[in-house]
């Protein structure tokens, strides 16, 4: 048999393979004793460049709140910038639709959903559109609507359309009678939020689909994230994020949490990287499609004591908010992510004292920049 025959044959075998760009081609490049870089320039690939159909094409939808700019931003350094799509329902400031695609997306609208996985031939998913634990109890219906409908459009899609979907669970998917210290992966899960309870859906019904249809559902429980350059979007790990900011701008701050509220965190960095490496992982290596990931575990008066040995003038005050703090007493004080770190390899690179050092120092440069202008 002619070897450019043989190469084109293959080829186009793997051109039919499902629309998710991660799965291995029909025959092993090793087959053909050749790399992909040796394939000769008429073998029939149309326009598409090799190295760019093996990229995935990302979409990251509720991609203007704290977390999805910065997911963007990761993953464009590994897929390239026009591979990875941002979306939401809100108008991106001017720098975020300057440094990437963005796209208007309801999660509500299953129709322009589907629209924008076909038309840009999107083959991962990374849905962070939601309410958070605090702003659902403010609106429950909204929660309700975004975090179990919009979540049930992302799923038909991404099964429809063979995708590898990522959806983040939070610590917030326990509750009070759950084991609190550590919680494991596996226990009793009864939370008290629209928040908590929407997650532990979207957990139940991606493992469904996974059992079901075979969706490539991959699910991390995030603690409570803190990033220094975007806002948190209505929850109740939101104080970790703000006391930066008020340390290094007015020397005080004034915490909704009682200072003893032991909570499970991490910093975005590791929240990203934790994001990939499980989408990167073989599927063969994941024991679970659910996993606790962490990092550290803090109380307020802990991470005030952190912060003035940086900022000795640091002053914090308590004006506890009777919502944020039952929810933050129903929630793990520590998480156990054995399973990640033995499964695919997890393991954080920020503590509490590298997590202050970087935080204060984004926070103090950004204000001697505001003083020099
Ligand atoms: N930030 C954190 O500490 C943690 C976040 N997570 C999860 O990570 C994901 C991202 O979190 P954040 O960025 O902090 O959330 P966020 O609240 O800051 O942003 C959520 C985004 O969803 C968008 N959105 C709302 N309704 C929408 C709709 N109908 N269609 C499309 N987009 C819609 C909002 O406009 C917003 O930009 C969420 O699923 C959250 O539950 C989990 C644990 C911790
Ligand atoms: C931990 C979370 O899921 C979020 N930051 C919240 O506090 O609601």
């Amino acid at each position: 048999m002619p070897v450019v025959w043989m190469l084109r044959r293959v080829a186009s075998r793997m051109l039919q393979r499902p629309a998710c760009g991660c799965q291995a081609p029909v025959l092993p490049s090793r087959f053909l004793g050749t790399s992909p870089q040796q394939i000769p320039a008429d073998a029939n690939f149309h326009s598409t460049s090799f190295s760019e159909a093996d990229q995935p094409r990302v979409l990251i939808t509720g991609g203007l709140g704290q977390l999805g700019v910065g997911l963007a931003s990761f993953l464009r350094k590994r897929f390239g910038k026009d591979n990875v799509i941002l979306s939401d329902i809100r108008k991106p400031p001017e720098h975020v639709f300057l440094s990437g695609p963005f796209i208007y997306s309801d999660i509500l609208d299953y129709k322009n959903l589907r629209e924008i996985v076909v038309n840009n031939r999107v083959t991962w998913l990374f849905h962070y559109s939601a309410l958070l634990s605090a702003v659902g109890e403010a609106n429950v219906s909204l929660a309700r609507a975004v975090n179990i409908t919009g979540l049930h459009n992302v799923l038909d899609v991404a099964e429809e359309h063979g995708l590898r979907l990522f959806v983040p669970s939070t610590i917030g998917a326990f509750g009070p009678t759950s084991p609190r210290n550590p919680t494991p992966d596996l226990c009793i899960q009864r939370p008290r939020t629209i928040y908590g309870v929407s997650k532990v859906h979207a957990e139940l019904m991606g493992e469904y689909y996974y059992y079901r249809h075979g969706l490539d559902f991959r699910c991390l429980r995030y603690p409570g994230i803190i990033s220094a350059d975007s806002q948190p979007g209505g929850g109740t790990t939101d104080y970790a994020v703000q006391i930066f900011h008020d340390a290094v701008k007015n020397g005080r701050f004034e915490c909704n949490l009682k200072p003893s509220t032991r909570l499970p965190m991490m910093y975005i960095d590791d929240c990203l990287r934790a994001t990939l490496e499980v989408m990167e992982a073989p599927a063969e290596s994941l024991s679970m499609r659910t996993y606790n990931v962490n990092a550290m575990s803090f109380t307020p008066a802990e991470l005030a004591q952190e912060i003035l040995k940086h900022v000795p003038e640091f002053q914090i005050t308590y004006n506890v908010d009777p919502v944020r703090q039952a929810i933050a007493d129903s929630w793990p004080m520590n998480f156990d992510d054995s399973n990640a770190r033995k499964d695919w390899g997890w393991k954080h690179d920020f503590d509490l004292p590298e997590l202050v050092t970087t935080m204060l120092n984004f926070h103090g440069s950004e204000s001697r920049v505001a003083q020099a202008n």
